[in-house]
C-alpha cells in the first residue's frame, strides 16, 4: 500500500544545539535505512519549508503508523497522510499504488 506522507518539522527555538543535532542525525539515519530497505521509496524537500513529501510502501495501515510512530523527531513533527491509490490513466508501472 502506498501513502504519501508530509512531514513538517517544528523544533523548539529554545532546544540545546547538541540535541538538535543528535535528533537530525539519528532522523538521517533511520530513513536511509527504511529507504534501503523499500517502505520509503521517495523523500522530498518542500521548497521553503522545513518539510517533506514522502512517499511509503507498506503493508498496512499499522506498519506505517509504527515507522512514523518511531521517526527520532516523531514529537516535533506534524504529520499528514494520503492513501494513495491507482490512477486509471497513469503510464508509469511505479506510479500504481
Ligand atoms: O528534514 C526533514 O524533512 C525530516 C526528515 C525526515 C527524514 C529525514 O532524514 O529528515
Amino acid at each position: 500500500m502506498l501513502f504519501a506522507v508530509q512531514m513538517t518539522v517544528e523544533l523548539p527555538p529554545d532546544l540545546d544545539p547538541q540535541v538538535r543535532e543528535e535528533l537530525v542525525t539519528t532522523e538521517k539515519e533511520y530513513s536511509q535505512k527504511l529507504q534501503r530497505a523499500g517502505k520509503w521509496p521517495h523523500l522530498w524537500r518542500v521548497v521553503g519549508e522545513y518539510s517533506n513529501l514522502s512517499v511509503f510502501d507498506v503493508s498496512d495501515n499499522a506498519e506505517l503508523h509504527d515507522l512514523l510512530w518511531n521517526l527520532p523527531l516523531f514529537k516535533y513533527m506534524h504529520i499528514t497522510v494520503t492513501p494513495l491509490a491507482p490512477h486509471p490513466s497513469a503510464l508509469a508501472a511505479d506510479r500504481q499504488a
